[in-house]
């Protein structure tokens, strides 16, 4: 039986999943939280047997080998044989990397040098690949970027209005994230709608904390709503998503705020956080649910953002066969799937409501006579990840 372990490390946490490569699902998985903090709490999971436990991590080598303690405690056995790469999610790849590739000293380097256009993600990989690499000495290691998928979009799409030379010096540009999770939804959709990849055209909205729109065209994405960095777009859980540049400046001017606040500002007090008061939507629907007007607001502006992503993504497709909804909110919530189509009929795309109220997690949620026909995939980043992972070393 040959494995891929996935590792998505952040700068506090780590998340690790054994996928197994023949069926695709996970043989175990778990997460350490609060790294570095006072209190860290992990878990470890094995079929149905959650292991919990609170403990002190200092750093993610300790965390890594709380991770080895587990599996070694309640199974499954971490044999090498069986085991063919660790997988690791990356979050920046640059212009440089438009695939996986094996992790050696001079791929550390170059991850590394593109920290400062992902300063929140970027360290936080490398920490993971670093304790990684001590861990399972013997193992390939690979990284997997959420960039990647991106490198196909145009220059029409990539390219920021502003001074060239500015921008070329210092690496301006759209980039795009969640590209794993892209390519497997919109790969999945054209599984689904029983059509050739190469002649499908897809709307993916992946909403997670995280949230990003993709127009994909034949298998390649041709438009994302992320940017240089994953703040720009959608409404997300804490990020801001798209404002006008214009802002940074006024608050700068007017409130003092340093680049620090503003990132921070931006980053970590906004979205649905900054909107409601908490970044979880869940929270936000119960509230908007007693009637509270702060909430039932940020709803609405989610969705309008949403709405208006899916209409700029239906010209610049010049149509699409599929929109898929994917991750924590977009396969949970359908009343931000809802809101996010209303009133598109005469753009060919109809929901049914009982469809799009329950059902497999898997399902059209469209009318049979929409044009545009409207799905929840669920996404597999790890599965994805180990896949990429299996196919760099040649599994
Ligand atoms: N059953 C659910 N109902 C409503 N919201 C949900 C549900 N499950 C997850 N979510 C929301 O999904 C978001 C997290 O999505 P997820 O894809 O797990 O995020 P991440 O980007 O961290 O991977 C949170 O806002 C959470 O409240
Ligand atoms: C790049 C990014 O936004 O990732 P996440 O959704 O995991 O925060
Ligand atoms: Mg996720």
């Amino acid at each position: 039986m040959s494995s891929v372990f996935v590792v998505n490390a952040g700068s506090s946490s780590l998340k690790y999943q054994l996928v197994d490569l023949e069926t695709g699902s996970a043989i175990a998985s778990g997460l350490v939280e609060r790294i570095g903090e006072a209190r860290s709490s992990a878990r470890h999971v094995v079929g149905e047997a959650r292991h919990d436990a609170e403990l002190h991590v200092g750093d993610h080598e300790q965390a890594f080998r709380w991770v080895l303690s587990a599996f070694a405690e309640h199974g499954p056995v971490l044999d090498d044989a069986d085991i063919v790469a660790v997988g690791h999610r990356v979050v920046q790849g640059g212009a440089r990397f438009d695939g996986a590739v094996v992790i050696d000293d001079g791929v550390v380097a170059q991850i590394d040098d593109l920290s400062p256009l992902a300063p929140l993600h970027n360290p936080a990989n490398l920490l993971g690949i670093r304790a990684a690499r001590v861990a399972f000495p013997t193992l390939p290691h690979v990284a997997v970027f959420d960039t990647a998928f991106h490198r196909t979009l145009p220059r029409a799409a990539w390219r920021y209005a502003i001074d060239r030379s500015v921008a070329d010096e210092h690496r301006v540009r759209k980039y795009g994230f969640h590209g794993t999770s892209h390519q497997f939804v919109s790969r999945r959709t054209a599984e689904l709608l029983g059509r050739p990849l190469e002649d499908t055209r897809t709307i993916v909205l992946h909403l997670g904390n995280g949230a990003s729109a993709c127009a994909v065209d034949g298998g390649r994405s041709v438009e994302t709503s992320m940017g240089m960095t994953p703040l720009a777009g959608l409404v997300m859980g804490t990020r801001s998503g798209d404002l006008d540049a214009g802002v940074l400046v006024h608050l700068h001017r007017v409130a003092g705020l340093g680049v620090d606040e503003l990132d921070a500002l931006l980053n970590k007090r906004s979205g649905l956080l900054g909107l409601t008061g908490s970044g979880d939507m869940r929270d936000v629907q119960r509230a908007a649910e007693a009637g509270v007007d702060h909430a039932v607001e940020a709803l609405e502006v989610l969705a309008h953002r949403l709405r208006s992503t899916v209409g700029a993504y239906l010209a610049v497709l010049g149509g699409a066969h599929a929109i898929a909804f994917t991750a924590g909110v977009g396969e949970n919530v359908a009343q931000v799937r809802a809101a996010a189509l209303a009133g598109l009929e005469e753009l060919g795309i109809r929901i049914d409501a009982e469809r799009n109220a329950s059902g497999p997690r898997e399902r059209m949620i469209s009318t049979d006579d929409s044009r545009v026909q409207v799905w929840i995939v669920p996404t597999d980043e790890e599965l994805e990840i180990a896949t990429q992972s299996a196919s760099v070393v040649g599994v």
